[in-house]
């Protein structure tokens, strides 16, 4: 009982209480008052909330603090560069806490209309700069940036047609905690913006960090994402990090450069949105993807 004391806020009727009571008078003068005698027990508090009990008369724990929650050391594992990014399932409080953007929570409200930068391209918070920072250690840790060429052999046919410079999530061990994020997160945003599609849960093959470099991988050529729906989060800033990049889409004629650390595209993948990255000058741009729905 204590445990849940803990845990909430509220109200409870529990079997025993002990060191401070608040006894209503009208029970002390009601012949109700609790005895202290019964033999063979030395606790005062645990005879007198026996005696209590014996006698029907309710005893109340009451809180109206939070003093927290408790978290669960499982699968904390101390051997990753960023053990907290591991663990959305495991504590799922402290990890919004520390990622979820605070403007999120918002964007679900179907009263809040989400930013359209570019026709059917929508555009919102997502995620904390801790997310963009942790995200980018992890992957600069890895260090495994794949070369940029056609054949792929991380891809289930080998062959990628427009190649980026990428780490995959799988590669780091987070393929099945982004699938969780995109159900638990994106989707809810995905069936908000393009009404009436809905596939739960959302697959994808292909999550994966781009870095942008002028002497590596400057921009990427005008493509469709396989995929229904494409996320692009995001990593860091323009004018900050790195100069120029950005995403057009050619159809539209419409580009978006002034992303934003922690915010995220959602648009539509394989026929509607050809689209290319745009050159990056200097800096670093560094992007997260998903092709969900294949
Ligand atoms: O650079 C961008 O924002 C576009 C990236 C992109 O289209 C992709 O990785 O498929
Ligand atoms: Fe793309």
């Amino acid at each position: 009982m204590t445990f849940e004391v803990f845990l909430c806020s509220g109200i409870w009727n529990v079997p025993y209480v002990s060191t401070i009571y608040m006894i209503r008078s009208d029970v002390l003068k009601s012949g109700q008052v609790p005895s202290f005698e019964v033999q063979g027990i030395a606790d005062l508090d645990v005879v007198w909330a026996k005696s209590l009990r014996d006698k029907g008369t309710f005893m109340y724990v009451s809180n109206v603090h939070h003093y927290g929650h408790l978290v669960n050391p499982d699968s904390y594992d101390t051997s990753l560069i960023r053990p907290e990014y591991y663990q959305l399932a495991d504590n799922r409080l402290e990890w919004e806490y520390r990622y979820i953007h605070e403007d999120f929570e918002a964007m679900k409200d179907p009263d809040t209309v989400i930013q359209q930068p570019c026709p059917d391209v929508y555009w919102f918070p997502l995620v904390t700069p801790a997310f963009c920072n942790d995200t980018i250690a992890i992957m600069e840790h890895f260090g495994q940036w794949s070369n940029g060429a056609n054949n792929d052999k991380r891809l289930p046919g080998g062959y990628e047609n427009v190649p980026t410079r990428d780490i995959h999530m799988k590669q780091v061990g987070l393929e099945r905690q982004w699938m969780l994020f995109l159900k638990d997160y994106i989707r809810l945003i995905q069936e908000k913006v393009f009404t009436g599609y809905f596939h739960n849960p959302p697959v994808s093959l292909m999550n994966f960090v781009v870095r942008y470099r002028p002497d590596e991988q400057p921009a990427l050529r005008p493509h469709h994402d396989a995929s229904t729906y494409t996320i692009n989060i995001a990593l860091n800033n323009p004018h900050v990090d790195y100069e120029g990049g950005g995403c057009r889409f050619v159809r539209q004629n419409c580009s978006i450069t002034n992303t934003r650390a922690g915010w995220t595209l959602m648009h539509p993948g394989r026929l509607t949105h050809f689209h290319e990255g745009l050159p990056v000058t200097s800096g670093t741009r560094y992007i997260m993807i998903s092709f969900v729905d294949p």
